[in-house]
Formats: structure tokens, C-alpha cells, sequence
């Protein structure tokens, strides 16, 4: 699903859902109580202290002390290139993602999947910083996401679903303002702009404004604006959603590069035949749970990874009760 409300990557604004006025079922028996602040000012604080208390207490390791109150997180694993512990996000009533606890080995490939509306975009925006948890924490490279928002965005490379792109710039200037606000040298911006250009088949179109571009050049354009700085964990919510074939495996040579020079790639989509092929790991979402993960053959149990995911996931339907679709 689109978020249009959603902020650009680093744009410093954040969105706040509103406390819900009762709380959902399944609320942590020893969560913050409904109607105080969530996440918030005074929340955050608190929990800023839990984290000191524990630093004293294990000489001053940020990641090893880690303590959120109320909620059965485990630890954060500064090990690991994504790391979250008790990630929740309430819509009102709805529950959106229900205590998720993931690690992302570094250096893996890996694929998010589920259905439509099982959460992947919700968790993705709260492990980014583009979306405050209801609950939980998130640590990326080693860096608590909320804590340390600023240094934790400067490691990753995030292609967020639906946000505002400033598509009144051209694709080249789209590239170069990402890379500029990144903080590179002019000359290293203007380098890497064109490379990206290239292999995103961007060139010919690098003077039109990007509101002019197809859905798949947008995308690409996007992609390539959260490459520029070279990030060490890349997140990409269906990169490869209405690109064409030829510059979908222009991209997964990129990301297989890229993977293969050390960093790390998590990628959203419901292509499981491209996931199969294209990832070393594998997650599944439904109903803002985490059923599986793993690698794709430990996730995959020896059949096609479709097959396993309709196994976990349910839903299917037989097409029968629509007689009026019948000739
Ligand atoms: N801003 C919002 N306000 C209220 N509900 C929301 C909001 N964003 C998402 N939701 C709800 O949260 C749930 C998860 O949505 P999300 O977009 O994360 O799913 P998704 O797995 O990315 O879906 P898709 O594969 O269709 O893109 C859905 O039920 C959706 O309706």
C-alpha cells in the first residue's frame, strides 16, 4: 500500500499516529499505559533512561544494554546490519505489525514477503525512521534507529513505497540533490550521477522532470537517488514493482554487486519466483506477524518457496461464487 502522507528519506519530519482511545487486543500485559505518550517525548525519555541505567550497568555498551521497558524484546543485535525487537504499529484499533523481532544478517540478500497489507511497508517505514513505532526498537548497522536517527539514516539507502519525490527537478538534478544532501563533493556527486544514469537506463531522460517520467523510470530514479552515498544496508520496497524486464535485471546485477562488495540488501515483494531466485534469505509477513525466516531453502522446507508461502499464509480461494463471470 501507498503511504502518500509519508515524508522523503531525511526530510526530518516524521509521522505520528495518535494514540487510539482503548487498547488492542493483544497489548502487552506491561505496556505503556493507553492514552500516555507512545514513542513520545515523555515515553522516549524514559526509555533513554532505562538505556543509561543499563549502560552503567554493562560498562557502557550501548547495544548490549538495551532495555525497553515493558515489552519482551530480547536484545538488539549490533551484530546484525537490521535488527528490531517488539516492533508494533497501531492504526487506531488496527494493529499493523505485531511484535516483530528480526535480525537481517549482514552482507545477506534478503527478501520481505506477505500479502497485501501484511505489514511489510508499516515495518519497513519504522525500521527506517520514516514511521514512529507504536512500541519496540530498531537498530540498523549497529545504530538504534530512534535513538540516533541522523547516524543511523547515514548508513542506509532507503526506496520507501509511495513518498513525495520532488518531481519537479529533473532526474539528474533529483540524483544530485539526494547526493549533495548526503554531504559528497560536487565532483564525486556528478560522477556517480551519471553512472547511475547508465545502468539504470536513466541517461536519455536525465533532463526531463521527473513528473513526466513512467511509474518503472520513477522508480528507478528513486532507486538510484538512495544508492548515491553508498550505503552499507540498502531497503528497497518493491524495487522491482512496474519496472521492465530488462532494467529489473539490470538492477539485480547491481544489488548482486553490491551484496557481493559486503553490503547488505533488504527488498520487499510478492514476486516469490524473483525472490526465490534473487535472495539468500527470506522473511514472511501476515497479519503483522513474522510466521518464517531464514534462509530461502531453511524458510522453503524443499518446496518452491510460492508453495510454502501459501502453506504459512492461507488465503487461497477456490473462484467459485462469481457464476456471473461465466460465458
Ligand atoms: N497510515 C495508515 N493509516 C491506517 N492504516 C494503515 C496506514 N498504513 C497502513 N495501514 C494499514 O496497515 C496494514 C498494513 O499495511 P502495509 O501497507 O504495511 O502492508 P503491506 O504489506 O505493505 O501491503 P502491500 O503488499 O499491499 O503493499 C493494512 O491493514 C493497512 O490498511
Amino acid at each position: 500500500m501507498t503511504h502518500p502522507s509519508f515524508p522523503h528519506e531525511g526530510s526530518g519530519q516524521e509521522h505520528h499516529p495518535q494514540p487510539p482511545a482503548q487498547p488492542p487486543a493483544g497489548n502487552p500485559a506491561n505496556a505503556p499505559q493507553y492514552g500516555a505518550p507512545q514513542y513520545g517525548e515523555q515515553q522516549f525519555a524514559h526509555q533513554q533512561g532505562q538505556r543509561q541505567r543499563g549502560m552503567q550497568q554493562s560498562g557502557g555498551a550501548p547495544a548490549e544494554s538495551y532495555v525497553q521497558p515493558g515489552l519482551n524484546l530480547g536484545q538488539l543485535n549490533p551484530d546484525a546490519a537490521i535488527s528490531v525487537r517488539g516492533l508494533t504499529q497501531d492504526f487506531g484499533q488496527h494493529r499493523a505489525v505485531d511484535n516483530l523481532n528480526w535480525d537481517v544478517p549482514r552482507g545477506s540478500f534478503y527478501g520481505l514477503v506477505g500479502p497485501n497489507g501484511a505489514g511489510k511497508t508499516t515495518a519497513l517505514s519504522m525500521l527506517t525512521g520514516l514511521l514512529r513505532p507504536t512500541y519496540g526498537g530498531a537498530m540498523v548497522a549497529g545504530v538504534d534507529v530512534w535513538a540516533d536517527p541522523l547516524k543511523a539514516k547515514a548508513t542506509m539507502g532507503v526506496l520507501a513505497d509511495g513518498v513525495f519525490l520532488f518531481d519537479r527537478l529533473t532526474g539528474a538534478q533529483l540524483i544530485t540533490y539526494a547526493g549533495l544532501l548526503r554531504g559528497l563533493d560536487r565532483h564525486v556527486v556528478d560522477q556517480r550521477c551519471e553512472d547511475l544514469l547508465r545502468v539504470m537506463d536513466l541517461t536519455e531522460a536525465k533532463d526531463k522532470v521527473v513528473a513526466d517520467y513512467s511509474a518503472g523510470m520513477t522508480k528507478k530514479v528513486a532507486l538510484a537517488a538512495s544508492m548515491i552515498h553508498s550505503p552499507r544496508v540498502l531497503i528497497l520496497d518493491e524495487p522491482f514493482e512496474a519496472v521492465d524486464p530488462v532494467s529489473a535485471a539490470n538492477i539485480r546485477d547491481i544489488l548482486a554487486k553490491y551484496v557481493a562488495g559486503g553490503g547488505t540488501v533488504v527488498v520487499s515483494s510478492h514476486v516469490m519466483d524473483l525472490v526465490q531466485r534473487m535472495c539468500d534469505h527470506v522473511a514472511v509477513i501476515s497479519q503483522g506477524k513474522l510466521l518464517a525466516a531464514g534462509t530461502v531453502d531453511e524458510v522453503r522446507g524443499g518446496q518452491s518457496l510460492e508453495d510454502r508461502f501459501v502453506d504459512l499464509v492461507g488465503g487461497r480461494s477456490s473462484g467459485e461464487g462469481l457464476a456471473w463471470l461465466d460465458h
